[in-house]
Order: C-alpha cells, then structure tokens, then sequence
C-alpha cells in the first residue's frame, strides 16, 4: 500500500518506514522537520514531502499527488513537562493539526489511519497492569491532546467510515538494531538516553525525578518497549484495518516495568561506565506506574515483542551512543 508517513523523519516514525517498506509497502514520509531529521529521510530513501499539518494545502498536495490509500500519524510535540508549561502548543500542534490531516483524509477518500497514542491517556493506574478498558483520565496536556485524537477517531469512523488503530505505546526506547537510525531528540528528555549521556560524560548527572514514589525503590516505573517492536505493531495494524478489521485502541508494551533506579542500574551494566545520580523533586505530570497488559495485542494483531528483557533494549541504544547519538545536521 502507499501510505503517507506523517512525522515519518522522528524517532519512531522513522523506524516504520523502514519496517513498511521492508515488508514491500510503499512508504511516503511527509514531515515539517521541526523535530525530525533530514539524514534519517535520507538514509531511508524513501519519497519526501517537507510539509506542516497546519497548512492544509501541504496535506493536499502528499495524499493527492502520492495516491496515498492509508496514513500512518506520528506528528505531535511529545514532552510531558513542556506540555504542562505551555499546553497552546500542544493543543494547537496535536490536536488542530490532526484536524488537519483528518479532514484532509476525509475530502481524498483514504479510509485507514494508524495513530501514535499513548499511556499517557490513562493518567494514574488504579490497577497494577493497564488494559485498553482502563478509564482514561490524562493528568497532562500532552496526555489530553493524544485522548482528544482518539474520539475524533471514533467519530470520525462512526459518521465517516474511516478506520483507525490508536495504538497506546508505552515508553518507546533503543535504536535499530544495526545502528542505522536512533533516538535523537533536542532536547532530550527520555531517561535512557539521557542515562546514556551521563555515562559518556557529555552530562555530568542524571536528575532522579522523585524518590518517594509508592514503588518497590521509590522511582517511577515505565514499561520500556523497543522502537523495532513499535514498529512491527504498526505495520500488523495496517494489515489489520486493510484486511477489513474493525477500528481499535490498543496497548503496545512488554507487560514488564523497571525503575528509574533499575534503569540506571542497568546502563551502567551495559556500558561499564557510572552514571551519577541527583535525587531531585518530582517532575510535574508524571504518573508512578505505567505498565502495559498487552493481551489485547497479541491476540487480535498477533504481537509479540521480541524485546522483552530491559538490557538488550538499553545495548541497542548504547550502540547508538557509542557511534556518535546523533544525525549529522543537513
Ligand atoms: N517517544 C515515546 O516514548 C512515545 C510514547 C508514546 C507516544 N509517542 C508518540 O509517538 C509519536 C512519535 O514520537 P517520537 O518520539 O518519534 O517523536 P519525534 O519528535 O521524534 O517525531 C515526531 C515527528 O513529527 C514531526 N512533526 C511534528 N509536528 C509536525 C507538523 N505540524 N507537521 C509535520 N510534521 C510534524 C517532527 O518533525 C518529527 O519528525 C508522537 O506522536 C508521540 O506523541 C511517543
Ligand atoms: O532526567 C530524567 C528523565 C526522566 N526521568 C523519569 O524517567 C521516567 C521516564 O521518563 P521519560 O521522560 O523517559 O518518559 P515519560 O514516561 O515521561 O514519557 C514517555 O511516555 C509518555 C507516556 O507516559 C509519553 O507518551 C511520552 O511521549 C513519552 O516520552 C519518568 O518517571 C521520569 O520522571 C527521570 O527521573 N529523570
């Protein structure tokens, strides 16, 4: 299928394109840059559209002159923190700019839609594992833009008959496994690189933010889920909607979650090397526990990941970081 990669030059959406194209999809990627990287686009060699959600006409032009017959939505602003300082440029980025591409979608007849969730529309777990039937109760900006998506989903499918996967990824981390593509955020703010920082001694300390948590050790757990499985989800979930499958919000994790503290623990491990800590406050928007029940995934798109351990996520990361940790500048 031909299938417009919108935020295809970011962290995770890059993989996929690699993922789809792998499997002998046609991947387009349309981006504005704002986060992403142009030697990632160069180095998937995939078609290029340099365009913006918020400017409709961009929009037009990928689905029209590209024949695309299903989008794969990976655009958004993504820091927790940045999204409690200053939710209008979420609100506008993530949610106005979906309209965007929704109604740009609508008006070209493509029917299939695959979207970048998140856990982070759950808010704070009342049961130690989550599953899809959940309440969702963001406690974050960013977490209520990625829930306002999801209904516009659902009413979109229901007025319009256009079929969507929200998939509820949980921590996405590590690089390709061959070092080709990685995580390269500015600013980074996601744990394992940063741990990763700090043991190359490009930062001098990691910042534990808050270690009164009620968890085992005080630190917040995540659910880490490897940016390779990302990525095979998303494609499962294309075949899914294109096989005629049913609309879904599903969760994509390992089921398993691990401290702050564990997380330290284990870079030092892969890479030999300390990593100094600061206990620090709490981080506003932060939920304790987030691990993922991923059931649902396995049984209706057949998921499994085939990361499941934390250590070989964070050497596939380090691979990343030991060749350089970013994409040289176009
Ligand atoms: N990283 C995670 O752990 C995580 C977890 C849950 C959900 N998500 C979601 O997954 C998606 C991808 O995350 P990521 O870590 O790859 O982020 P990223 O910043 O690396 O990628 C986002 C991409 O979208 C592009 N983009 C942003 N706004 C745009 C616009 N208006 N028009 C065109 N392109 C635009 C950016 O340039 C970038 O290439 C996001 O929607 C994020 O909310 C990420
Ligand atoms: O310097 C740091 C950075 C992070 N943390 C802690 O490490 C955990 C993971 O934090 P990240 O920033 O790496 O990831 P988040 O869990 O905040 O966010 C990620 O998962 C979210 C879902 O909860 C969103 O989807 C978001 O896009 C994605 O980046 C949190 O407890 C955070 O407080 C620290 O202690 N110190």
């Amino acid at each position: 299928m031909k299938v417009l990669v919108v935020g295809g030059a970011g962290y995770i959406g890059s993989h996929t394109v690699r993922a789809l194209r792998d499997v002998g999809h046609d991947p387009i990627i349309f981006d504005n840059l704002v986060t992403g990287h142009a030697a990632a686009v160069q180095r998937l060699g995939v078609p290029f559209v340099e365009g913006d959600l918020n400017h409709p006409v961009d929009i037009y032009r990928a689905l029209n002159e590209h024949r695309v017959e299903a989008v794969m939505h990976f655009a958004a602003f993504c820091y927790v923190g940045e999204s409690v300082r200053n939710p209008s440029k979420y609100y506008q980025n993530n949610v106005v700019g979906t309209i965007q591409l929704l109604e740009a979608m609508r008006s070209c007849a493509v029917k299939l839609c695959v979207f970048s969730s998140t856990c982070a529309t759950y808010g704070v777990p009342t049961a130690p594992m989550l599953n899809e039937s959940h309440p969702q109760r963001p406690i974050n900006p960013y977490g209520w833009t990625k829930l306002m998506v999801e209904q516009m989903l659902v009413d979109y499918d229901h007025a319009y008959g256009m079929k969507y996967a929200a998939l509820r990824y949980f921590n996405a981390s590590g690089s390709s496994a061959d070092g080709l593509l990685g995580e390269d955020h500015t600013p980074e703010t996601h744990l394992i690189p940063l741990c990763l920082l700090v043991a190359k001694g490009v930062r001098d300390n990691l910042s534990i933010f808050g270690t009164d948590y009620d968890t085992f050790d005080g630190t917040c757990i995540r659910d880490f889920i490897h940016v390779e499985d990302l990525a095979e989800a998303h494609v499962r979930a294309l075949d899914h909607l294109s096989g005629k499958g049913e609309s879904l919000a599903i969760n994509i994790g390992t089921g398993t979650g691990h401290s702050v503290r564990e997380v330290v623990r284990c870079t030092e491990e892969v890479t030999g090397l300390p990593v100094h800590v600061v206990e620090s406050p709490r981080r506003d928007g932060d939920a304790p526990v987030l691990v993922a029940d991923a059931t649902m995934a396995r049984d209706v798109l057949n998921w499994r990941p085939k990361y499941t351990e934390l250590k070989p996520i964070v050497e596939t990361a380090w691979k990343w970081f030991q060749q350089c940790g970013h994409y040289p500048k176009a």
